[in-house]
């Protein structure tokens, strides 16, 4: 199952510093950030609000954090919720460890996560992450605001925002010894709304196209960030927009780091009535986004909410 290697996804520059709601620019990136998701799902975004200090930083955090032994780790639990914490030790996936912080761009979310690590916490680990979080942060919710204004249904945007609230995960897939597999993470969709993805300079990520073709998506540059549509829009958007499959495939000798923010909406998502036409005939039910996570059972957003 190789990839296409002259696939490409779209790229999208988001480093002006005029993007702001009103401009030529702003609506020229909202048509685009339709344009791509209805297209592939996916699109890297060159955006440079992260100083190579805070690349530098955030990574170094993440190493450390990875470097603790097993047992720490997995005291990254969320007892009697739908949100996975630490992930690892897994007999079919030996390449990939992760863990999860709830509420992953608030500094409180990060410090509760750190004081489990740490018996005294880490305030480095906790500047970085958090300024890191900020940013990806910002960036997902320009990305909102463009996917509401390019249906013309702006004015749920933000109530959808204020009832956002995001899990972080950070991400570790080691290179394969010889003879291992290279997988470092199994083919899925992800359940959120939007996803945020960086990594360092290891690019590993691989997506499926709508006709069944893998592209390998090129965002090793340290200004890239990846955005991924999740199930919840796939359904909000009324299946204008699908969520792609993906998967993490390693090469080469080094570790890769990534993060990867998923916004989940705490309340009832449902595709908006502008979204439904006769071309378009209303294909989901009213949904709770958190309740999504709890169901593992069947993997189809139309067998949890489908009309
Ligand atoms: O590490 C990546 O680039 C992707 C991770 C991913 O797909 C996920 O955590 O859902
Ligand atoms: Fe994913």
């Amino acid at each position: 199952m190789g990839s296409e290697g002259h696939l490409k996804l779209p790229v999208l520059d988001f480093t002006k510093e005029d993007l702001k709601p009103g401009t030529s620019s702003w609506l020229f990136a909202c048509k685009n950030v339709r344009q791509a998701l209805e297209d592939h799902g996916c699109f890297v975004i060159e955006y440079n609000k992260a100083s190579d200090e805070l690349q530098d930083g955030v990574f170094g955090a993440l190493k450390e954090l990875f470097d603790l032994p097993t047992e720490t780790k997995m005291k990254n639990k969320y007892e009697g919720q739908p949100l996975k914490g630490y992930v690892g030790q897994h007999p079919k996936l030996p390449l990939h460890e992760s863990l999860g912080i709830y509420e992953g761009t608030t500094l409180e979310g990060i410090q509760n996560f750190a004081n489990q690590m740490w018996p005294i916490g880490n305030d480095q680990f906790c500047k970085y992450v958090h300024e890191f979080a900020k940013v990806a942060e910002e960036l997902d919710q320009m990305v909102a605001r463009m996917i509401f204004e390019s249906y013309g249904v702006e004015k749920y945007c933000d109530s959808y925002i204020e009832s956002t609230s995001y899990l972080l995960r950070l991400l570790n897939n080691r290179a394969p010894k010889e003879n291992e597999s290279s997988l470092g993470f199994v083919c899925h969709t992800d359940k959120s709304f939007t996803t945020i993805l960086h990594q360092n300079h290891i690019n590993a990520l691989v997506v499926e196209t709508k006709d069944g073709k893998w592209i390998d998506v090129d965002f090793s540059s340290p200004t890239a960030f990846v955005v991924v549509a999740g199930d919840a829009l796939m359904a909000w958007s009324n299946d204008r927009i699908q969520s792609p499959n993906h998967k993490v495939v390693m090469s080469g000798k080094e570790t890769r780091y990534s993060m990867g923010l998923f916004a989940f909406n705490r309340g009832i998502l449902q595709v908006p009535e502008e979204l439904v036409d006769d071309e378009h005939p209303l294909q989901y039910k009213p949904f709770n986004h958190l309740g999504l996570l709890n169901f593992t059972y069947v993997s189809s957003m139309k067998d949890y909410c489908g009309v």
